[in-house]
């Protein structure tokens, strides 16, 4: 999968030279380019925002330098192509949204700040050949930028790309894979500080760990996160 990441602060993205993202570009399963929105300005102090129409406080990014930096990213790009604009009026990111973007073959976050990026950008974007826009928030509080939720959105979806995470099977037992959160885990020592494993999960009985596993699963949902539990049978 290709990503591309457009920003001010391309040094942000530097993290994703380290740890599983960073192996996964080596082995090439992730291409990741970081594009610095500046270059892609004309005059001497490389401006990228200005005062926005109707007044209001704070600044609003531009539209050429956006348009100039996505002409350059986006000409000629798959069918298929992302845009991801991090926002926190976007609609929520999920473990969903995380598992559909992962199947895209190319993925473009436009890091804006908070105050936004002149909404004809995602217009325009929008009439892109082979491009999808989808304005996404990691949650409803406010960043100065979209950087920090991109880099969350990028380790979501790239953990999920191919290749990337040695056991796949991992992938499959974890919080809001099945809709529910993930019950606790233990490794050794059996006690610690007087607290104890949970005895089913020394008994090597399997169905029976399975069995309480799911119900931990669905009493810590209940009890943490009930707006995730499917809708009660009649
Ligand atoms: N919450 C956010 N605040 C600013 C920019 C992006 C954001 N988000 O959630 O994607």
């Amino acid at each position: 999968m290709r990503i591309d990441i457009v920003t001010i602060f391309p040094e942000f993205f530097s993290v994703l030279d380290v740890s599983l993202l960073g192996r996964a570009r080596q082995q090439r399963l992730l291409d990741v380019e970081v594009h610095d929105l500046r270059d892609f300005t004309h005059d001497r102090h490389r401006t990228v925002d200005d005062t926005p129409y109707g007044g209001g406080a704070g600044m609003v990014m531009k539209p050429e330098p956006w348009g100039e930096a996505l002409d350059a990213i986006l000409d000629g790009t798959p069918e298929g192509t992302v845009m991801v604009v991090p926002s926190p009026a976007g609609r929520p990111f999920t473990q969903r949204e995380a598992r559909d973007l992962a199947l895209a073959p190319r993925l473009v976050f436009t890091c804006g700040r908070y105050e936004g990026i002149d909404q004809r950008v995602i217009d325009h974007a929008a009439t892109r050949p082979g491009v999808e826009v989808r304005e996404v928030s990691l949650g409803d509080y406010v960043l100065n930028g979209g950087e920090v939720a991109a880099m969350a959105m990028i380790e979501a979806v790239g953990r999920l790309v191919p290749g990337v995470v040695g056991n796949p099977e991992s992938l499959t037992e974890e919080s809001h894979e099945d809709g529910l959160l993930e019950y606790p885990s233990y490794t050794k020592p059996s006690v610690w500080r007087e607290h104890e494993v949970p005895p089913i999960l020394l008994s090597g009985n399997h169905g029976a760990i399975e069995a309480w596993r799911r119900e931990q699963q669905l009493e810590r949902t209940r009890r943490v996160r009930p707006d995730l539990l499917p809708p009660a049978t009649d």
